[in-house]
């Protein structure tokens, strides 16, 4: 088995967590059979910029580590011209992965990752971070409760980007996963990065953990879909629950126009979030 020496430290590999592009994410052993999650990302392919914008996310993870638990741990990093690694905490699922495999979710369940989530957005919000590409592969289980595992400010070192413009900067890859279009803010309002557009993100996580499935799913044609999520014409399906303050949230984040949109800190003293079941 191979191994891994940050700061002098060795890690006993067990498997490759997952990768993408330059970066790959494995599951390590410490010499105590602690296990830990370690980033690698390859430098040598990588501009200046994005070396820059991978130092900027490792030191906003690394400040933010103080102030909440719903912000995965980062215990240790290496930089070099070459590579980075970075030491975290290592969960035992990240949430998409878990909802694609559930079909039903606990009521309680939702409402508290709801709670975790919406904890670590308020958290980078209050360090003037929008992570503005939120979707389920963000947050990871560890143990029972969710944990956002990057802030969305590093580069995507992806092959072949072939990425959509909005709101004139480069979003998401859309070879990656037709999905992150659904989570991504309706573009149609012009205007800067908002934390409004986080909300609209876990807004469409919330609707995927009611109702199985996101907003515009059904809509497979990508440009359609586009369209679909930008026009103001287009009521979004909401059906009947029997949790009324659930439905509340729902349609309060996926308002299209951002100023009508619901915030974090409203969203944290929503009705729905006192927790009796
Ligand atoms: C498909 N299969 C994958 C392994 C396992 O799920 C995970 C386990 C741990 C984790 C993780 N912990 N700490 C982590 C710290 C950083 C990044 C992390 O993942 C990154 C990327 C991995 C691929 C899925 C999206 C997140 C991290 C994440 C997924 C079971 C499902």
């Amino acid at each position: 088995n191979d191994c891994i020496t940050i700061k002098g430290r060795q890690f006993f590999i067990l498997k490759m967590i997952g990768r993408g592009g330059s970066s790959k994410v494995y599951q390590v052993l410490d010499h105590k059979k602690q296990m830990f999650a370690v980033k690698y990302v390859d430098l040598e392919e990588a501009d200046a910029q994005t070396i820059e914008s991978y130092k900027n996310e490792i030191e906003h993870l690394n400040h933010l580590q103080q102030y909440s638990d719903q912000i995965i741990k980062l215990y240790d990093y290496e930089i070099t011209n070459s590579y980075i690694y970075m030491l975290m905490e290592c969960g035992n699922l990240d949430l998409n992965t878990w909802l694609r495999n559930r079909k039903t979710v606990n009521p309680l369940e939702r409402k508290y990752y709801w709670k975790n989530m919406l904890e670590a957005v308020h958290i980078i919000h209050k360090h003037g971070i929008v992570h503005s590409d939120l979707k389920p592969a963000n947050f990871v289980i560890v143990n029972a409760s969710l944990k956002l595992i990057d802030f969305g400010i590093a580069n995507r070192i992806q092959p072949d980007v072939t990425s959509i413009m909005k709101d004139s900067q480069v979003s998401h890859t859309f070879n990656e996963c037709p999905e992150p279009l659904v989570y991504s803010r309706p573009s149609s309002y012009r205007g800067s990065i908002s934390p409004k557009g986080d909300v609209w993100s876990l807004g469409c996580i919330l609707y995927c953990l009611t109702y199985g499935k996101t907003p515009f799913q059904t809509i497979t044609n990508q440009i359609t879909k586009l369209h679909t999520i930008i026009d103001p014409a287009h009521k979004i399906e909401f059906p009947e629950i029997s949790e009324k303050d659930l439905l509340d949230v729902l349609q309060r984040c996926l308002v299209r126009n951002p100023r009508e949109r619901i915030s974090i800190a409203e969203l944290l003293e929503h009705p729905y979030l006192q927790l009796k079941p």
